[in-house]
């Protein structure tokens, strides 16, 4: 996984890197810029759309004036608009850079800058190196850049945005992010994702192993990550090990939440499910998943289950018995969403009895019912971290870019995922295959990691084909192909 590093810790990792791999500044910057100019080739954006690259005097605008001469070179007409006064000297590598300009490169003052041309913008104006409030002059160039009706790609990070703090004042609207290395922290946070957009990950060469000697509890989760986290099963390998799991839901008007549930555990491979449903509610499950066994004694031995999962439609009236009794009975970590968190949160004295190294799945609402509300998500982050700490719990902030909180204090941002998942029941289907993999003898940390990975790549692929249509059941019809998409047996 990929460590994610403080703004101050990148300036150490990029002279480390240049130590060991004895390649200057100016080729890293390079790289970044032919990296960049990579993805955009991949992008296919047309010839006949001018570019304007506002380049600030730091290695932020560096990277933009490398940019500029790349797109130039790929036949694209490009302007630089210059976001600093003549008389401001430029880091060394900008500076470099801006001297490499070709002549057919119109370089103008970002005042000179039309805002109702057509076009596509490129912000390399502050990067990584942005620092305390905005100068007066870069409030101005920051609202020029935002007034541009046609797209806007951020490059590293959009102009103004703090690496490692929540926005505090103005900054720019992108609508793509380009971001080298690794995404800097609060281009993951819920509150920016206006400005950052859709975020592109550009690997300039710096291999994980360069990564050791900083600390950092964030961590970025990517589809190369995922395969050592499975369990590998073989030929001889029966019902029995693919797990037992019982999901305790569904109450009358809510049958759909753990229908949608139980069918994520089998799509996800689980040998035998159960459900324990009210029991004149039953038909529906049953008709609608035959695969699943229904449960309806008072009293289930829960010892007989490999992982039991508990929430999704439960309802929350007159259930809080139901939860305490299932701690008492139940040893081994739990899965618990939807109704058993907010059970949690009205009954908070329950905490300690949860069976230790359980995942609760809340989403942002059920997160702010159980631990208050934040105001911000570093807020959240930081809460999250002492919760899980203190109760020996792990947790999994629900949204794009979800994050695994985990018990030891690492906390893990997910990158698969899709707008398209924001549908009801998106959460009854982590739940499931959070519930499947721990039946599937995995441990609460590899069936979080796998779990939130593949629900997130499932529901990209639904999304491919069905984009704002997508809804839940498309969800966990494209869990099979996750498993083919990463090559998962
Ligand atoms: N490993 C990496 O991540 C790499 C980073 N590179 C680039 O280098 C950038 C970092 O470069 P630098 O450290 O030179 O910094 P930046 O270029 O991000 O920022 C420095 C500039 O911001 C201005 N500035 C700082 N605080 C300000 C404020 N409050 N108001 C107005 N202006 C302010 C400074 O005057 C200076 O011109 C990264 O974001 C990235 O784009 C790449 O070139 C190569 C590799
Ligand atoms: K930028």
């Amino acid at each position: 996984m990929l460590k994610i590093l403080s703004g101050n810790q990148v300036k150490k990792l990029d002279s480390a890197h240049l130590e060991l791999k004895v390649i200057s500044s100016f080729e890293l910057m390079e790289r970044a810029a032919v990296g960049f100019s990579n993805w955009w080739k991949s992008k296919l954006f047309s010839k006949n759309l001018p570019v304007f690259v506002f380049c600030g005097a730091g290695n932020n605008g560096g990277d933009g004036f490398a940019i500029a001469r790349l797109l130039h070179k790929m036949d694209y007409t490009v302007s630089v608009f210059k976001c600093f006064e003549d008389r401001t000297s430029l880091s060394e590598d900008a500076g470099k850079n801006y001297a490499l300009l070709s002549e057919g490169i119109e370089i103008k003052s970002w005042q000179e800058f039309d805002p109702t041309r057509k076009g596509i913008l490129i912000d390399a104006f502050l990067g990584v190196g942005f620092k305390g409030a905005l100068r007066s002059d870069a409030e101005g160039i920051i609202e020029k850049i935002n007034s541009f009706t046609g797209k806007i790609i951020a490059v590293d990070i959009p102009s103004g945005l703090p690496s490692d703090d929540v926005l505090k004042g103005n900054c720019v609207r992108a609508s793509i992010t380009v971001t080298f290395a690794f995404p800097k922290l609060s281009l993951l946070f819920p509150e920016h994702a206006r400005n950052v957009g859709e975020i592109v990950l550009v690997d300039i060469g710096i291999s994980d192993g360069e990564y050791d000697s900083f600390s950092s509890s964030f961590f970025y989760l990517r589809d190369r990550d995922i395969s050592g986290f499975h369990r590998e099963f073989h030929r001889f390998s029966h019902k029995g090990d693919f797990g037992k799991v019982l999901l305790i839901g569904g109450s009358k008007g809510k049958m759909g939440a753990v229908v949608l549930s139980s069918k994520s555990a089998l799509r996800t491979g689980s040998g035998l499910v159960s459900c324990k449903v009210d029991s004149e509610e039953r038909l529906i499950l049953q008709t609608a998943v035959p695969e699943a066994m229904c449960r309806l004694e008072e009293k289930i031995d829960y010892r007989e289950f490999d992982a039991i999962g508990v929430g999704p439609g439960l309802g929350t009236e007159g259930k809080t018995a139901l939860l305490e009794d299932l701690f008492e009975r139940y040893s081994k970590p739990l899965v618990l969403d939807a109704d058993a968190i907010n059970l949690l949160a009205l009954n908070q004295h329950l905490i300690p009895m949860i069976p230790k190294n359980s995942i609760l799945t809340p989403h942002l609402g059920e997160f702010d019912r159980l631990l208050g509300t934040s105001v911000n998500h570093l807020e959240r982050l930081e809460k999250a971290f002492l919760f899980c700490k203190k109760w020996g719990l792990n947790l999994v902030i629900k949204g794009a870019n979800s994050v695994i909180c985990l018990a030891d204090g690492r906390q893990i941002f997910n990158s698969s995922g899709t707008k398209y998942m924001a549908t009801g029941g998106s959460g009854d289907v982590l739940t499931g295959i959070l519930t499947s993999f721990l039946g599937q003898s995995y441990s609460p940390e590899q069936a979080l990691i796998c779990g939130v990975f593949h629900h997130g790549l499932a529901g990209e692929l639904a999304g491919k084909i069905k984009r704002r249509g997508t809804i839940a059941s498309d969800i966990i019809e494209a869990i099979p192909d996750t498993f083919i998409q990463l090559d998962i047996s």
